[in-house]
């Protein structure tokens, strides 16, 4: 048994990042465990074929679906966990989705808390994230006591005109909340600079606000903290009672070793936070640890993501595209009273990124041509919370026994979009388009993993109590995306973020 700390955090990605940062000033003694390194600043960062062809930054492990057929998931091991490559775009669920809501393919459950006692969270989180973004302009926001501190990142004017023609069709395009370190006023000071390679990239000049800058690397001045790199976490031990985690059991370099602490945060995303306490299986805990629920690994989500290129004759030189969003949308429209969801730019797409979905292009289009003209666009919906949607192990590899649901949502949402941008003369051919992923398999995206281990007050029903602690381990918690009931239709960061701070302030108490 190696030494003994007051908290052991296991991950660093938007969870285990942020938790670290808020508890290093403690000057409690803290380990932090990734199995990852630190992912490598090279010129490979910014190249397309690389980073998406070659998916260079994406874990080779192979994972199974409910079929057992193969899966590549399109996930990253390394400090700073998937924030590393994410697009930034930190959104604050709407109040509304913290409640019960009827969608057209069924129920998403309300959450044991609501907007008001994560808002304070959320300010915060923006601030430390560096959040540009300007309060007003998207109809669904949920309150906020004052407008962002950094201001809107501006659009390019492709994109600008794109604006005031959705503007002009009764649209309330907004600026995307960003989480980019640009200073557009003062350039010299901007780490950002404003090119083409952000969205799904690794920054090469740490211009974007992912967990490694924003909250690793500053945690690390503390004496008290210390990280672990390449320190694969394999399973939990516990005492003989059950009720505490007395080990942490990790491999590095081929060797185990086994630290122990006060309190241990378990934050490796939500298939990874399942998948390890489903393999810390004890003579207390048969079916993994925490898991006398039988819900750990269930209501596994992902969001119903989708990309669409418009290419239309105008051309679109736009370097830094990803600056606008719609949410007209997010709960239905006119003769369809349910959600349908969130759309957003994506960062501007290449050739070498088109090449992935080139055989649906028309005849004749080259691909440099069509990326030229194209502007490209992500939607999505939220996917609803099923028990029988699960991570599991089998044979001790990663199953994701999943089955889309609500998907007329999506499938409204995107022929809406189709309309909308051909009304706007933004998409004459209109190419759906698999990005980020090298496969088409849907099912390996899992970008927006949340909801295998989620809170609430009825132990019989959920893994994790308010605070994040484990219902049946003491002096466990889980801090990543696991906690969510429910998904929402904005991106999962902020929130998970957010949550970090807040679960940080009660083990500050407590600690
Ligand atoms: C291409 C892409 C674009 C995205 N864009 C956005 C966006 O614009 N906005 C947004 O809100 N979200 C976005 N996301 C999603 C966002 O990255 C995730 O929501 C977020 O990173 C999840 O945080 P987490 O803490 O739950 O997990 P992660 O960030 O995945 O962190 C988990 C950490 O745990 C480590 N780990 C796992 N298992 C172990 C183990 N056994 N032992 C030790 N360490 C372990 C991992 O290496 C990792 O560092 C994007 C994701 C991708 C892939």
């Amino acid at each position: 048994m190696s030494e003994h700390y007051d908290i052991i955090i296991v991950g660093t990605g938007a969870g285990g990042g942020t938790l670290a940062h808020r508890l290093a000033p403690s000057g409690k003694k803290i380990l932090v465990l990734e199995r990852g390194e630190f992912l490598p600043r090279e010129k490979a960062n910014w190249d397309a074929v690389e980073v998406f062809q070659k998916e260079r930054y994406h874990t080779d492990e192979i994972w199974q679906d409910k079929d057992r057929r193969v899966l590549h998931p399109g996930t990253g091991y390394n400090v700073g966990g998937n924030t590393k490559v994410y697009g930034g775009a930190l959104f604050r669920l709407r109040e509304r989705d913290f409640e019960q809501i009827t969608h057209h393919g069924g129920i998403s459950p309300e959450w044991p808390l609501k907007y008001r006692d994560f808002e304070p969270y959320y300010d915060q989180a923006e601030q430390l994230y560096q959040v540009h973004g300007q309060q007003g302009l998207d109809p669904t926001e949920p309150a906020r006591k004052a407008d962002y501190t950094f201001p809107p990142i501006s659009h390019e004017p492709r994109i600008q005109d794109i604006h005031y023609r959705l503007a002009d069709k009764g649209l309330n395009p907004f600026y995307l909340p960003l989480a980019i370190r640009l200073n557009e006023v003062n350039q010299l000071m901007s780490d950002c600079i404003r090119c083409n390679t952000c969205d799904g990239f690794p920054c090469m000049v740490k211009g974007k606000s992912d967990s490694d800058i924003t909250c690793i690397q500053p945690a690390m001045n503390a004496d008290n903290l210390t990280l672990l790199t390449g320190a694969m976490v394999r399973r939990l031990k516990t005492s003989a009672s059950g009720k505490e985690v007395t080990g942490v059991e990790v491999e590095i370099e081929g060797e185990l070793e086994t630290f122990s602490a006060n309190i241990v945060v378990v934050a490796c995303g939500a298939i990874n936070s399942a998948v390890l306490l489903l393999r810390s299986q004890t003579d207390q805990h048969p079916n993994g640890l925490a898991n006398g629920s039988d819900q750990v690994g269930r209501n596994f989500m992902k969001h119903q993501n989708g990309a669409i290129v418009g290419i239309s004759r105008k051309p679109n030189p736009s370097v830094f595209q990803k600056t606008l969003a719609i949410n007209d949308y997010y709960w239905g429209e006119e003769g369809f009273d349910y959600p349908m969801g969130h759309v957003q730019l994506l960062g501007k797409v290449n050739k070498d990124m088109m090449v992935l979905d080139a055989p649906k292009l028309s005849p004749g289009m080259a691909l440099d041509e069509a990326a030229k003209h194209s502007v490209d666009w992500w939607l999505t919906a939220e996917d609803l919370p099923e028990a029988t949607n699960r991570v599991r192990l089998q044979d001790d590899k990663i199953t994701l026994e999943y089955t889309d649901n609500n998907t007329e949502a999506f499938n409204r949402l995107s022929n809406r979009w189709t309309h909308v941008l051909k009304s706007i003369e933004c998409g004459d051919t209109i190419m759906p388009c698999s990005l980020y992923f090298r496969k088409r398999i849907p099912l390996q995206g899992v970008a927006h993993q949340v909801g295998t281990c989620r809170f609430g007050t009825d132990p019989k029903t959920s893994v994790l109590d308010l605070n994040c602690r484990a219902h049946e381990v003491d002096n466990l918690y889980v801090v990543d995306g696991s906690f969510f009931p429910s998904s929402g239709a904005v991106n999962p960061s902020l929130t998970i973020m957010a949550n970090a701070m807040r679960v940080g302030d009660h083990l500050l108490k407590k600690l």
